[in-house]
């Protein structure tokens, strides 16, 4: 592979063609140099031609406002309090509590303006009979019922399904573009991929109300706590934003036919830092129109412990590294924490029940009582705050 040591200061979002990944030749050495240098200097990308079928994303597409339309009674019953998995429906919140680069290890809370839906494939809790109770968080989504909106369910499963096998395919692409065996990074994943459950969204903002408020935004800067996004845009309202190594903010507006594609704190994590998990916002649209989105969230298998990663990548793409640790405008804090030396699993639910208490006691109360002998914490984010899956 050709080198090319020149960390570069991105000034907008680069667009990469997966298609050109799928058979050797110049043409795939190229997108493996160009995927790196995304890697380790902006950790944001767009993905065309990608291996999802369009007429699968132009359902969800359809499907995003008509799921919002449904009444709110209709929403309730799924609301996401009512699941073990933190999988339905979430209404517009004030506050949450997500990663964000502020100099503190962990969680904080970060403000939001917007409506979602969580869902991912069902998953047999069975599958974890005999396991930890921690182990139990994965399981059955709440769905709407069918007759309420048809073809719903069928259509983002089949989507999930799609964009999640992609996952695991550009994660090998990831390996190999920083020299890498292609299946590093399965020390991650499970190899029985229905013990992985990753979480998607479909995400509604409405329009600002208050444009003097500076606490009514889509979202507020933060990085994914996941290995990788992959983020459909669904509808034509720009807002997304994205921080380059200098600190200034690239609009990443909708691009048909692609996805959004950006590094979590995961593999920043297991990649020692080298891989950026880039800081990024949505800022409230003007209005009249809506924006809608649909991230699909992968993360690393339950039976990990992130502080066990070695990895061996070859000597130019530490100096890579280096170099854009120099150019950095604030340092990257890959630094293991107590819970990354815990399974991911344990560390993820510790989380979800500290963050929701009244869910934790609700659907998992003998890990709740584990975790917390003395009864709930005081909490800082408000009623229904949530982390993001
Ligand atoms: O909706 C978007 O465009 C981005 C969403 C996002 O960053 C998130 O949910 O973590
Ligand atoms: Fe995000």
């Amino acid at each position: 592979m050709a080198t090319t040591i020149t960390p570069t200061h991105y000034s907008s979002i680069p667009t990469l063609d997966y298609s050109k990944s799928q058979k050797p030749g110049p043409d795939r050495d190229a997108f493996l140099v160009s995927l790196r240098d995304i890697l380790i200097n902006i950790g944001f990308l767009y993905l065309s031609n990608h291996s999802v079928d369009m007429q699968v994303v132009n359902k969800v597409i359809e499907y995003s406002p008509k799921f919002f339309q449904l009444p709110r009674t209709l929403k309730d019953e799924i609301d996401f309090t009512n699941s073990p998995a933190f999988l339905g429906y979430f209404n517009v919140g004030g506050e949450r509590v997500i990663h964000a680069r502020s100099g503190t290890e962990g969680p904080s809370a970060i403000s939001e303006t917007r409506e979602q839906f969580t869902f991912a494939a069902d998953r047999d809790p069975k599958l974890f009979d005999g396991y930890p109770e921690w182990a139990k968080q994965d399981g059955s989504g709440l769905w709407p019922p069918e007759e309420a909106i048809p073809g719903f369910k069928a259509a983002l499963v089949e989507y999930y399904a799609q964009v999640e096998e992609l996952s695991y395919n550009f994660a090998s692409l990831i390996a190999e573009a920083l020299g890498l065996d292609p299946a590093a990074f399965e020390q991650w994943f499970d190899q029985d991929r229905r013990k992985m459950q990753p979480r998607a969204k479909l995400m509604r903002y409405p329009p600002l109300t208050n444009p003097s408020n500076p606490k009514e935004t889509g979202i507020a800067s933060h990085e994914d706590r996941g290995f990788l996004t992959f983020l459909l845009q669904a509808s034509n309202v720009a807002g997304l934003e994205v921080r380059n190594l200098s600190g200034e903010w690239l609009p990443c507006p909708p691009i048909d036919g692609t996805f959004v594609v950006n590094l979590g704190r995961a593999l920043e994590k297991v990649s020692r830092g080298v891989c950026l998990a880039t800081s990024h916002r949505v800022l409230s649209p003007p209005g009249p129109e809506v924006r809608y989105s649909v991230p699909f969230f992968t993360n690393v298998s339950m039976f990990v412990r992130i502080a066990d990663a070695d990895p061996q990548f070859p000597q130019e793409v530490w100096e890579m590294y280096r170099a854009r640790q120099r150019k950095l405008d604030r340092p990257v804090e890959w630094v293991y924490s107590k819970m990354d030396k815990e399974l991911a699993g344990l560390t993820r639910l510790t989380y979800k029940v500290k963050n929701h208490p009244e869910m934790g006691m609700r659907h998992h109360p003998v890990f709740f009582k584990e975790v917390f002998p003395n009864g709930p914490i005081s909490k800082t984010s408000t009623a229904n705050g949530a982390i993001t899956a």
